[in-house]
């Protein structure tokens, strides 16, 4: 009792000393945006001098504060969490930052009977923020000062002797846990002894409950993630890791990271690829608290083509021809075959020099098939076929061999082509005869099977064409449907049109503070998001899940980071897609020769050692040879099976839902195969929103406190990549795992099914 006594009051101690440090931090926080809030005052102030460089200025100035406003606003949350006390450093050099830049310790730093003094103390936060003197208060964590706090390991520590997480909630600390990377050393600092407080910063984290969005990790990146985040913008950091391995998070954190290294290059924006909407609703909230100004775009796979939303999933056999790369040929040829349809006019009557002109079907056959000969766009190509168009009817009209002199024959031609292409006739012939289509024009003609038939000639079987047709006269568009759409939009090509002209800016015609505060905020979203509109190429390109991008997805992504450096996360073993080499093939035509540099994440933070497991029989069986990444802890809670009567799943998946809400605190995910998605979720309604149904491929890079998954056989048979889909769904949960069999799955007597046994 009087031991534990003695721990509270170090705790509250060091508790104590923090607050301080964070009291001081916000003192100084203070002080700065009432510098802010006089900035924009001033701002506002000047804009009413009216002359025109007063108002750029102004402008400037504005942008910048508010910028600065929000950000502190944004972040005075919990945004001191880390601090590390280090060695004195081998030199005594100051980086920009105002920390020693030195990360091995110095000769005499430790002496001979294994005690040290320490040198420095640094506290790390989500923002740096100098002290008046420009001492460092908190260290930017993506600073080069920083990275000690992430790299040291007891193994390798550097000048760090001991390393704290430190926890808060508004101005209150509430609580630190520390990890020491020199146990052997017996430290001091200001001469008194170093204490140390909790059982380590990672396990506290990745023990608490989830919810439906997900935390930054600022505070706990390990070593090996610490590499990838802070990888030198190479042309392209390639990444492999098993499922928890922290991917999804460590690609997070490399675009804040690459943001706060190179403001300027990547102003021209981060874009990253997300397999599914949840995903990407999933992670969205993580880069704000991050710190980072809109620069950056999550997208679904799914989203990636403006004005057209994936609505609907295609059943694998589908899914397979519309993602292969033998799509290309298909739609080449559709593009070029749609712009004959049942309207196209078979005749051209003019009237021209008095006479009446005309072109019969096979004449018009003729020219349309010259004018294709070549591979430009068909959009493009409509001024070439106006033009031989026009020859053609000059020809007829006789007028070619009037004039023997040749600018008397030149006259008279460009007052023929200017009498015949005003004429209403011709203009409306054109629209019909050559009309500017549009990729979703084209892919509803492929709906025809009789025309798709022709233009997949030699490239699908009847049976492809049969099952494309068909799902092609939907009206609600698939994901694979968006990369179509995206390919045929490059294939049909856009005629350059006047450009709009820029709307009069708001801010422009401001007097007062008044005005400036509400207006100005508005305008700078209203900026990002006119941005974000007009960019059609990103500077850096992040995929998520790599491994699923069809080969036609891999393109339409490829177009957006053509002169783009590249991170590229994923896990083979967790692909959906059927044929993973024709999909390296088309990613690695993407990412062109750029020089790649790989990075291996080898321990998954998700699942307890008891899930990880199981999980490994799955990859066995799905990629026999793959290791399974280290699980990092253990709950000493092993996964349920229950066996479930053909008719009596609903009530038994909605009694082991009910089960698992009762024993953890966060979510739980009941992950069925895609076709029962609906009825799953009818299974489950009135339970409330900590549990959520979800098809298997819905259920790919997210993560619940437990998981029930229903079926393995029949999420193994859906696809011929079943047994690597149900491999992602038994690697969702972070606490507990309950297996619900059917007879399917041929469960033993103790309900393991077949898929699961050793
Ligand atoms: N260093 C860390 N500290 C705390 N939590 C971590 C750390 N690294 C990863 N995690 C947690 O582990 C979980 C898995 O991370 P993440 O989703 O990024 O993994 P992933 O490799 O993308 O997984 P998957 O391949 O299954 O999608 C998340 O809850 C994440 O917050």
């Amino acid at each position: 009792m009087a031991a534990q006594e003695a721990v509270d009051s170090v705790r509250d101690r060091e508790i104590g000393v923090e607050q301080e440090h964070l009291d001081r931090v916000y003192r100084r926080l203070e002080e700065k945006i009432h510098e802010a809030e006089f900035l924009m005052n001033d701002a506002a102030q000047r804009g009413q001098v009216g002359t025109p460089g007063a108002l750029a200025e102004r402008d400037a100035q504005v942008f910048r504060a508010g910028i600065h406003l929000n950000r502190l606003n944004n972040e005075f949350e919990d945004f001191l969490f880390g601090r590390i006390d280090l060695l004195h450093g081998k030199d005594g050099k100051k980086g920009p930052d105002g920390a020693y830049t030195s990360v091995e310790p110095a000769e005499d730093a430790v002496r001979a009977d294994s005690t040290a003094e320490i040198g420095e103390t640094l506290h790390i936060g989500r923002i740096g923020v100098l002290d008046s003197d420009y001492a460092p208060l908190v260290i930017d964590w993506r600073a080069p000062a920083a990275a000690p706090f992430y790299r040291s390991t007891p193994v390798d520590p550097g000048r760090v002797v001991r390393r704290r997480v430190i926890r808060s909630k508004g101005r209150k600390v509430l609580g630190v846990e520390d990890d020491l990377m020199r146990p052997e050393l017996k430290a001091t600092l200001d001469g008194q002894d170093l204490p140390v407080i909790g059982d380590g910063a990672l396990m506290a984290a990745l023990g608490q409950a989830r919810s439906h969005t997900m935390r930054d990790i600022v505070a706990s990146i390990q070593a090996e993630q610490d590499l990838v985040i802070r990888a030198p913008a190479a042309s392209v950091t390639y990444v492999e890791g098993g499922p928890g391995t922290g991917k999804t998070a460590v690609a997070l954190h490399r675009a804040a990271y690459l943001l706060y290294q190179d403001r300027r290059r990547y102003a021209g924006g981060i874009l990253i690829v997300s397999p599914t909407p949840l995903l990407v609703s999933y992670t969205e909230g993580v880069l704000p608290s991050l710190g980072e100004e809109g620069q950056v775009a999550i997208r679904a796979v799914g989203s990636l083509v403006d004005g057209v939303e994936a609505t609907t999933y295609d059943d694998p056999a589908v899914a397979r021809v519309k993602g292969s790369s033998r799509m290309l040929k298909v739609l080449r040829k559709a593009t070029r075959g749609a712009l004959e349809n049942g309207d196209s006019p078979q005749r051209l009557r003019v009237v021209a020099f008095g006479r009446r002109l005309e072109l019969e079907a096979d004449e018009l056959q003729r020219i349309r098939h010259t004018v294709l000969g070549g591979t430009a766009p068909v959009n493009l190509l409509r001024p070439r076929a106006r033009r031989l168009l026009l020859d053609a009817l000059y020809t007829k009209s006789g007028a070619a061999t009037r004039h023997s002199d040749p600018e008397l024959a030149a006259e008279l031609r460009s007052s023929f082509d200017e009498d015949v292409s005003t004429e209403d006739s011709f203009l409306a012939f054109l629209d019909a005869w050559w009309p500017e289509l549009t990729p979703r024009q084209v892919l509803a003609a492929m709906g025809d099977e009789k025309r798709l038939g022709r233009w997949a000639r030699r490239v699908l079987n009847p049976g492809e064409v049969r099952r494309l047709a068909r799902s092609l006269r939907r009206t609600a568009y698939s994901v694979h449907d968006v990369a179509l759409l995206d390919e045929l939009q490059t294939l049909l090509g856009t005629p350059a049109r006047p450009r709009k002209k820029r709307e009069l800016d708001p801010l422009d015609q401001l007097t007062g503070l008044e005005e400036l505060m509400p207006v100005r905020e508005e305008t700078q979203r209203e900026r990002a998001e006119r941005l974000a509109q007009e960019r059609t190429e990103y500077a850096h390109v992040i995929v998520d899940e790599a491994q699923d991008l069809t080969p036609m997805q891999w393109r339409m992504v490829g177009r957006r980071g053509r002169h783009a450096t590249w991170t590229v996360v994923g896990d083979p073993a967790q692909s959906s897609w059927s044929t993973p080499d024709e999909a390296a093939e088309a990613r690695d035509e993407a990412l062109g020769t750029r020089p790649r540099r790989r990075f291996e994440l080898t321990v998954n933070y998700r699942n307890p050692a008891e899930i990880a497991e199981l999980a490994a029989k799955v990859l066995t069986l799905a990629m026999p040879g793959k290791e399974s990444p280290r699980a990092v802890r253990s709950t000493g809670v092993e996964p349920r099976f229950v066996t479930a009567g053909a008719q009596a799943t609903a009530g038994t998946v909605r009694e082991e839902a009910e089960r698992l809400l009762a024993r953890v605190d966060g979510t739980v995910g009941v992950v069925v195969a895609m076709n029962r998605r609906e009825e799953a979720a009818r299974w489950l309604a009135g339970l409330g929103e900590r549990v959520v149904a979800l098809g298997s491929l819905e259920a790919k890079g997210l993560e619940y406190d437990a998981t029930v998954v229903v079926s393995p056989a029949e999420i193994a048979d859906e696809s011929p990549a079943g047994l690597r889909v149900l491999y992602v769904a038994l690697t969702r949960a972070t606490q507990q795992l309950t297996v619900v069999s059917g007879p399917r799955d041929e469960p033993d007597a103790d309900g393991v099914p077949d898929l699961l046994r050793d």
